[in-house]
């Protein structure tokens, strides 16, 4: 695992002290354990989340390990409960490969953690990306914007604190517009929030740094007594600009192929990868 055109970058940017550059490549080359969140909005989150604790992690950590053939393999790490993320719903594991394939309860955890996650009632996400939906506290009054958006998992969490608190068949007052600039990235990005099954949800398809003027009409009683099948021509309403109480914008990262879909900045000949309408670069 050694690139020399990606080291040649990373000293150029001279943001890792010399004397620390050989523990930045080697934690670079740390595979990046599995973590996951269960749905809060789904219904079955307490239990599955206890399911997976009694039925799952209590017997790896009283060691009910059978290995099949071979040598013997590594102890295995305990999966560990995020300690920062509400309702212990997000878990951390981390196995080899080698583990896996020799040990059957770390399979059927492996495949049950699969499962769930095609099921739709838990996200396979990374720890770092479960944060910044946290740290938005997000009420579900709230008009939130997720300007870069695809492929969802953050949107995803954002809805669920709009939902947070609403009983069965209620519809918060909140709403989560969840914006790509890449069409076919909108696709995926409809597909993973509909695991939530939120009328409190809008996909939207433009360059975050042209995002257009929301206007919004305040309904007028003569509005509300027509849609109740009353008056017949109720006047338009007053309209209004839409303010965002939050707003996301997770912009690609400098190194990845998805790249902004805003147009590049030159400098030197050279294509420099950041947002220019945004004004964030991320590295
Ligand atoms: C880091 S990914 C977003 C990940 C996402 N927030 C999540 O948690 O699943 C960055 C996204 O920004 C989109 N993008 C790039 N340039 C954009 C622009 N100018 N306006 C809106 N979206 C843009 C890319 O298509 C990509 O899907």
């Amino acid at each position: 695992m050694r690139n020399a055109a990606f080291e040649e970058y990373y000293k150029a940017q001279d943001i890792v002290p010399v004397g620390e550059w050989e523990a930045f490549l080697s934690t670079l080359r740390c595979p990046l354990p599995v973590t996951f969140r269960i749905n809060g909005s789904g219904k079955f989150a307490d239990h599955l989340r206890d399911k997976l604790k009694q039925d799952f992690f209590a017997k790896l950590c009283s060691g009910e390990l059978v290995v099949s053939g071979g040598p013997p393999v590594s102890a295995v790490t305990p999966p560990r409960q995020l300690p920062w993320y509400p309702n212990g719903y997000a878990w951390q594991l981390e196995f080899s490969r080698s583990q896996l394939r020799r040990m059957p309860l770390l399979r059927d955890i492996h495949d049950f953690v699969k499962h769930a996650n095609d099921a739709g009632s838990i996200s396979r996400q990374e720890a770092v990306s479960m944060v910044p939906p946290l740290f938005l506290d997000v009420q579900p009054h709230h008009r939130v914007l997720d300007m870069c958006a695809a492929p969802g998992s953050k949107t995803f969490q954002l809805l669920e604190a709009i939902h947070a608190n609403s009983r069965p068949g209620q519809t918060p007052p909140g709403f989560v517009v969840a914006n790509d600039a890449d069409f076919m990235r909108c696709n995926l990005l409809t597909h993973q929030t509909k695991r939530v099954c939120s009328p409190c949800l809008l996909v939207t398809n433009h360059d975050a740094s042209r995002f257009p003027v929301f206007l919004a009409g305040a309904p007028t009683a003569a509005a509300q007594a027509s849609a109740a099948g009353g008056a017949s021509a109720p006047p338009r309403p007053p309209r209004y600009t839409v303010r965002f109480d939050r707003i996301l914008a997770d912009v690609p990262c400098s190194g990845s192929d998805l790249g902004c879909k805003a147009p590049h900045s030159q400098v030197g000949g050279k294509q420099l990868h950041f947002c220019p309408a945004l004004r964030l670069r991320k590295t």
